[in-house]
């Protein structure tokens, strides 16, 4: 039932979704959904409980009650080999992309090719690695190392050595935090690339409404433990509620 998922249909949803810790109560009721190709901007200042929401949709939390399906199954019951061939079609990209400093490149590439796919072949190993750096547009820096990269060379790195496995989730976390102003509209523009290029679902989470705007195709305010409105960027911010007004007056630079 689950695996060839059409433009329009939901890829991740979640439903009514509860979380607290002791007396924190992080999420009060969280409703989202997100289609096949779509990119889903996640917004909300620091400790609203971002993290916590991905954490739930990859099984490292699990919630104190709702639904939280991704690809068809619901997460909080998966365990063992389930959960792991679900985590496989998922791709993170973290803040900090830490890559093997001590490795090249392409070596950095191959890690997870080879842990996760067995009997490649040497020439498989590198056409794949080819593609997805030329996808990133850092073909020529196949033999160098992180400390020769700039900052935004090896975030492209890191979202590339995501794309290896090829995901058809893909979550963003802070994808342009620490980045400059030009490389940030770079990066924005990558992740709208890949999603063109492999189909890919994005929640991209993120406090960068220049990023927002460019790569959500839906935006998603989450504040007090709810998803207070989702929506384009125009029908977000678009409002005279003032929390969300606040949010983009604090937050918007360009
Ligand atoms: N395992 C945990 N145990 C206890 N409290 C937690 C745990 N994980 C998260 N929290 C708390 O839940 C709240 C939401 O945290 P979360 O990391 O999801 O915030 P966030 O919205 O991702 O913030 P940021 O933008 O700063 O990364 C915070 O108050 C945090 O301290």
């Amino acid at each position: 039932m689950e695996e060839d998922f059409k433009p329009g249909e939901p890829v991740i949803e979640v439903r009514d979704l509860y979380k607290s810790f002791g007396d924190l109560h992080v999420l009060q009721g969280v409703d989202l959904t997100v289609t096949k190709g779509e990119n889903m901007v996640v917004l909300g200042r620091s400790g609203t409980g971002k993290s916590v929401l991905i954490k739930i949709m990859i099984g490292l939390l699990k919630q104190d009650r709702g639904d939280c399906l991704v690809l068809g199954k619901e997460v909080s019951k998966l365990d063992g080999n389930d959960l792991r061939d679900l985590r496989l079609k998922i791709g993170f990209s973290f803040q900090n992309s830490a890559l093997y400093d001590s490795m090249t490149v392409r070596e950095n590439l191959e890690f997870p090719l080879v842990r996760n796919i067995k009997d490649l072949t040497r020439a498989e190993i590198n056409e794949q690695v080819e593609s997805v750096l030329d996808a990133v547009g850092l073909l020529q820096t196949i033999n160098q190392v992180p400390a020769e990269l700039s900052g935004g060379q090896r975030k492209r790195i890191g979202i590339a050595r995501t794309l290896i496995l090829k995901p058809e989730v893909m979550l963003y976390d802070e994808p342009t935090a620490g980045l400059d102003p030009i490389t940030c509209l770079e990066i924005n523009e990558l992740i709208n690339e890949v999603k063109e290029k492999y189909q890919t679902t994005s929640i991209i989470i993120t406090h960068d409404l220049t990023c927002a705007r460019e790569t959500g195709d839906r935006i998603a305010m989450l504040l007090d433990g709810k998803f207070l409105k989702t929506g384009t960027f125009e029908e977000v911010f678009d409002t005279d509620e003032e929390r969300i007004k606040s949010f983009y007056d604090y937050n918007f630079i360009q």
